[in-house]
């Protein structure tokens, strides 16, 4: 798994075409949406994550929530992002381990959101531009490594 961690100002995402032929079924509210003083999560679910999904999972929310700690942020925006790799896995892995992801955070008390899977979306972003806001981490099962 790739991920690419942006804290920003807010995102907003507004859907626009089907990119896969099945995308995931969504409501007209989830046909665009909004978050304040966010992490954006973007991901990319690899190939190698196939092996190992809950473990995949795990270090994931572990990550996150490791980076949201370090920015004071309790807002997590997960995006699904088919640009951060060559290696992809499934659409219907990588839309249940991003289910997960969204529903451990849940859990664990993170305000969370996540944009529709499946689509080209259009988005707005508002990097914050400190240190710690534009990070990345990859995840394969068995280790993590940071950037
Ligand atoms: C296209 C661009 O604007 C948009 N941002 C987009 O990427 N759309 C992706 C994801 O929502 C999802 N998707 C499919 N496979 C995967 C995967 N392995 N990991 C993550 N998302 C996936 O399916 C879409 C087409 O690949």
């Amino acid at each position: 798994m790739r991920m690419l961690l942006i804290h920003s100002d807010y995102l907003e995402y507004e859907v626009k075409d089907k990119a896969l032929k099945k995308p995931e079924e969504i409501s007209e509210e989830q046909k665009r949406d909004r978050l304040d003083e966010v992490l954006a999560a973007f991901i990319s679910v690899e190939k190698v994550d196939e092996q190992n999904p809950k473990e995949v999972v795990e270090k994931a929310v572990k990550e996150i929530e490791d980076i949201a700690s370090q920015v004071k942020t309790k807002n997590i925006f997960v995006y699904p992002f088919a640009h951060l790799s060559s290696e992809l896995a499934s659409p219907d892995v990588a839309l249940k381990i991003l289910k997960e992801i969204e529903e451990k955070l849940k859990e664990k008390g993170y305000n969370v959101k996540r944009a529709p899977f499946g689509y080209y979306k259009a988005f707005k972003l508002s990097c914050k531009g400190h240190p710690l806001a534009e990070l990345s981490r990859t995840i394969i099962p068995g280790e993590a490594k940071k950037e």
